[in-house]
């Protein structure tokens, strides 16, 4: 578990990760508030975790069931030590069922934006000087169905009868949504009521300078051995390698797999923007074969991302000759990878304490076993937007730096059926209009991505030139969002969409329809595999 350097002075706010997707999230939150936070498991007893001395806790979501058999649990006596408490989602059943109130699963599941409204006139400190009604993020399917005794309930929603309790006295908070998500439009000033007002903590910690710190660390991991980075032309691994060469310079190659799951323009992309940025080596592997091979006759998404995962170590493993001939020292071998790994990839891969796995990251749960590098992964704590102000930091050029996503797996997880090398160029002539026509429209940075997708084993009935055709939807999924974590879809202009689907149709061979994604995540996720 990756927790920043903590001062003496400190105490930490203890997140108890209960297998959440977004454990990472709350603590970030706690140290945009200035105060130091930190992360442990669940699995920890109520005295290891009150011999860490916390300021205070935050019990995390997870998605277990309070009363399912074998469910992560809290025993009582954490909330009798006198240490303040704020439960989200799971912890907050968790703190009810603990405490003698009542959770059970009505069926009444609540995913994505929800009104939440204050019921008590005086709502106690965690709700102070909100609104009586505030949007807020969901994701769970049980609920409190009573407060335990002592507690005032604080707020309802229409799936949530108890969607935030407190009792003041004892410093014990919790609230069903989750606060620490940006698009819970109030949640920053929920967590901040909680420290502030209910912990009585002050603001008075601060980042140390991540740059500093990361490229001290990166020096006395790699010594003087010799490295290659993952390189796609993302804002991530650009921001990885630059990190990494400003610590070890001339030790380090980047590499580019040109996998055959490109869109179009991208490969020379890499080249124009990345080498002019920042001077690194590149090599350029073509490696188009070997991803069609292994991908020949695969639907699952999981096992697509697996094989894609492992092939692109095998690429990089096959580009070490030539990397190694222009080295210095003979007999040099390649031991280490960089990779621009975020938090997102390595919690939605499973990588959480407990947490499920959503989709396995060809960066992290599709590594394969044998993987002979070590890894070098500078940002694996941290998450997009704080990455984009590294990279500015550093000087990267916002060309880089403000890129939207584009998954590593690429169009190879946006074909949903098996790739095939005809079903690639269409979905590329597609997202090549999708692309040029949000750009036409200047709303590159107002959305966060889109990605394009192409349902290859649907076909629907349409009527082109008076004859009819059988052909593909295809899908467009223009997310807004700050981290990945939680997006919402992007309202585009009616009149962008129009020429967006006009063009596709009338351009595209095989497509007769265009659709559009009106999901949030949760629960959908941004990309369909
Ligand atoms: N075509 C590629 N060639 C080499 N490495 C790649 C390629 N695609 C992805 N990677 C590696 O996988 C990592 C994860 O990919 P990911 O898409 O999350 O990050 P990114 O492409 O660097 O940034 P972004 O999220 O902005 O697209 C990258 O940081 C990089 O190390
Ligand atoms: O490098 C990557 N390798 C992957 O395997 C992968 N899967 C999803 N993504 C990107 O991650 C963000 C969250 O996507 P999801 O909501 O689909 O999980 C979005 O920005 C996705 O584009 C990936 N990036
Ligand atoms: N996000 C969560 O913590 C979910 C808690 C629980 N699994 C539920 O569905 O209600
Ligand atoms: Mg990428």
């Amino acid at each position: 578990m990756t927790n920043p350097v903590p001062t003496p002075e400190h105490k930490p706010v203890l997140v108890v990760d209960y297998g959440a997707q977004y454990a990472q999230l709350i603590a970030r939150r706690v140290r945009e508030a200035n105060v130091y936070s930190e992360i442990v498991p669940h699995t920890l007893t109520t005295e290891q975790i009150l011999a860490k001395d916390p300021a205070a806790i935050i019990l995390s979501g997870g998605p277990a069931s309070v009363y399912a058999e074998g469910a992560p649990f809290v025993g009582p006596e954490l909330f009798e030590a006198g240490v303040p408490v704020l439960g989200i989602c799971y912890g907050f059943q968790a703190m009810a069922k603990a405490l003698g109130g009542k959770v059970a699963q009505t069926g009444l599941r609540e995913y994505g934006a929800t009104d939440a409204t204050a019921v008590l006139e005086k709502s106690g400190s965690i709700l102070k000087g909100l609104p009586g009604v505030q949007n807020v993020w969901m994701s769970h399917g049980d609920s409190v169905q009573e407060a335990p005794e002592g507690f005032e309930v604080l707020a309802t929603t229409g799936g949530a009868p108890v969607a935030a309790f407190a009792n003041d006295a004892k410093r014990l908070y919790g609230v069903q949504w989750h606060p620490e998500v940006k698009h819970s439009v109030y949640g920053q000033r929920v967590l901040e009521n909680f420290l502030f007002d209910g912990a009585g903590l002050e603001p008075d910690w601060t980042t140390g300078n991540i740059v500093e710190e990361q490229v001290e660390r990166i020096r006395e991991q790699v010594g003087t051995g010799r490295a290659i980075c993952g390189l796609s032309g993302g804002v991530d691994s650009a921001v990885a390698a630059a990190l990494v060469q400003r610590a070890i310079g001339d030790q380090l190659t980047c590499v580019f797999v040109n996998h055959g799951l490109l869109r179009e323009g991208e490969a020379e992309q890499v080249e124009r923007d990345f080498v002019a940025a920042t001077g690194a080596k590149l090599h350029i592997a073509d490696e188009r074969e070997r991803f069609m091979n292994a991908l020949a006759g695969v639907t699952d998404p999981e096992t697509k991302r697996k094989i894609i995962g492992r092939e692109f170590i095998r690429a990089f493993e096959a580009s070490e000759a030539a990397i190694m001939a222009d080295a210095a020292a003979e007999g040099d071998k390649v031991k280490f990878l960089v990779q621009g790994t975020l938090y997102p990839d390595v919690v939605e891969s499973g990588g959480g304490e407990g947490a499920a796995n959503i989709k396995s990251h060809h960066n992290v749960g599709g590594l394969p076993e044998d993987l002979q590098f070590e890894l070098v992964e500078p940002l694996r704590a941290l998450f997009k937007d704080e990455v984009r102000s590294v990279g500015a930091q550093l000087g990267l050029p916002a060309e880089i730096v403000q890129r939207q996503p584009f998954p590593g797996p690429g169009l190879g997880i946006r074909i949903i059926g098996e790739v095939t090398e005809e079903r690639l160029e269409l979905l590329r002539k597609a997202d090549a209009i999708a692309r040029a026509e949000l750009t036409a429209a200047g709303l590159d940075r107002e959305v966060w991505q889109m990605p394009v997708v192409l349902l290859a084993d649907v076909r629907s009935v349409g009527v082109q030139g008076d004859g009819r055709t059988y052909g593909h939807p295809i899908v467009l999924r223009p997310v807004s969002s700050e981290d990945a974590m939680t997006a919402d879809w992007s309202r585009l202009p009616y009149e962008l969409l129009a020429r967006i689907s006009n063009r596709i149709t009338n351009e595209v061979d095989g497509v007769n329809r265009v659709v559009l994604d009106v999901t949030s995540k949760p629960p959908g996720t941004i990309e369909w595999e």
